[in-house]
């Protein structure tokens, strides 16, 4: 992965996504929800992915060269029932990991979801008189929702949560900035990026890894994805670890296609003509398959 900087569009990489995989014998396919497989919508409770999103992941769970990972910000039990088969799951942000059939709970996290409780009762009494706040509370991390806040008051809602989370959990929870949400969790150095290293490390070394989020903690799984790996970004022209960028979960569900048909007859060193069904050299680009699609905050 690069410094960052901006992602580049993903057509503009295809030469290098193809010959990634084409060194490559598996693929691990790692995948935000929020923004990424799902529209962003104003109530979290209706989020729902793609169904062309949805078709994608079932094609690229059948394939024995391939292994998914839905790694999310949500509950892990919350983001497992939004989307069908995968791999493995990883939720509240990485602290919260299931693979090959055994769930992992950061120990740390654990302990201090007393922690998390408590400041949630105490930001329901602190929050109580601001008109479309709402508090998701995640046992090991918490989401206080700003999206249908009226502007003015936003910085009301982030000097109250601030304040509960220092006085209840002083060095021992912190507060961060996502998509008009504010995430309270355990002060503690792990993320997204430590759940797609231990996912990883289950599989070969020969294993490309491709990671599509849309938000700042899908930074670190950027990052994880190593100098081989694919990254990319949905949406925003902000500077990223990614280096490809799509616009919208639409574009996501174009690319996620594209592999799972012609991107895995890449895998073990062919490069399979889409059309004419023979072996072409590595140089030679195909294009995604166009689509449209906005991007959103
Ligand atoms: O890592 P993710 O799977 O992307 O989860 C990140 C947060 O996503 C959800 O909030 C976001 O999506 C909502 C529904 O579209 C939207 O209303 C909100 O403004 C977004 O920030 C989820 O509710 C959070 O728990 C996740 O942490």
């Amino acid at each position: 992965m690069t410094a960052e900087t901006p992602p580049r569009r993903l057509e503009v990489g295809l030469v290098q996504i193809r010959s990634a995989l084409s060194a490559a014998s598996r693929l691990l396919v790692c995948l935000d929800f929020d923004g990424t497989l799902a529209p962003i919508v104003d109530d979290p409770a209706d989020a729902t992915p793609l169904d062309r999103n949805e078709e994608a992941l079932e094609t690229l769970v059948a394939e024995r060269a391939v292994s998914t990972a839905i790694v999310s910000g949500r509950a892990l039990a919350d983001v497992r029932g939004r989307v069908g088969e995968s791999d493995a799951y990883a939720g509240n942000h990485g602290l919260e990991l299931l693979r090959n059939g055994s769930l992992a709970v950061h120990p740390v996290a654990s302990k201090r979801a007393t922690l998390v409780g408590e400041s949630c009762s105490a930001l329901e009494a602190a929050l109580d008189s601001v008109p479309g706040v709402r508090i998701e509370n995640k046992r090991l991390t918490a989401t206080v929702h700003t999206r249908a806040v009226p502007d003015p008051l936003r910085p009301l809602v982030r000097r109250r949560t601030a304040a509960v989370v220092d006085r209840l959990g002083g060095t021992d929870l912190e507060v961060s900035r996502g998509k008009r949400v504010l995430e309270i969790g355990p002060a503690i150095p792990w993320g997204k990026g430590n759940a797609v290293e231990l996912t990883a490390a289950d599989l070969p070394p020969e294993t490309v890894v491709v990671y599509v989020g849309d938000d700042t903690t899908d930074e670190s799984a950027f990052r994880a994805v190593g100098p081989d790996g694919i990254g990319i970004r949905v949406g925003g022209e902000e500077p990223s670890a990614a280096d490809w960028r799509v616009r919208s979960p639409t574009e996501v569900a174009s690319f996620l296609t594209w592999l799972g048909s012609a991107g895995i007859g890449l895998l073990n060193g062919s490069l399979e003509d889409e059309e004419t069904g023979t072996i072409r050299p590595p140089s030679v680009q195909t294009e995604l398959p166009k689509s449209s699609g906005t991007a959103d905050d």
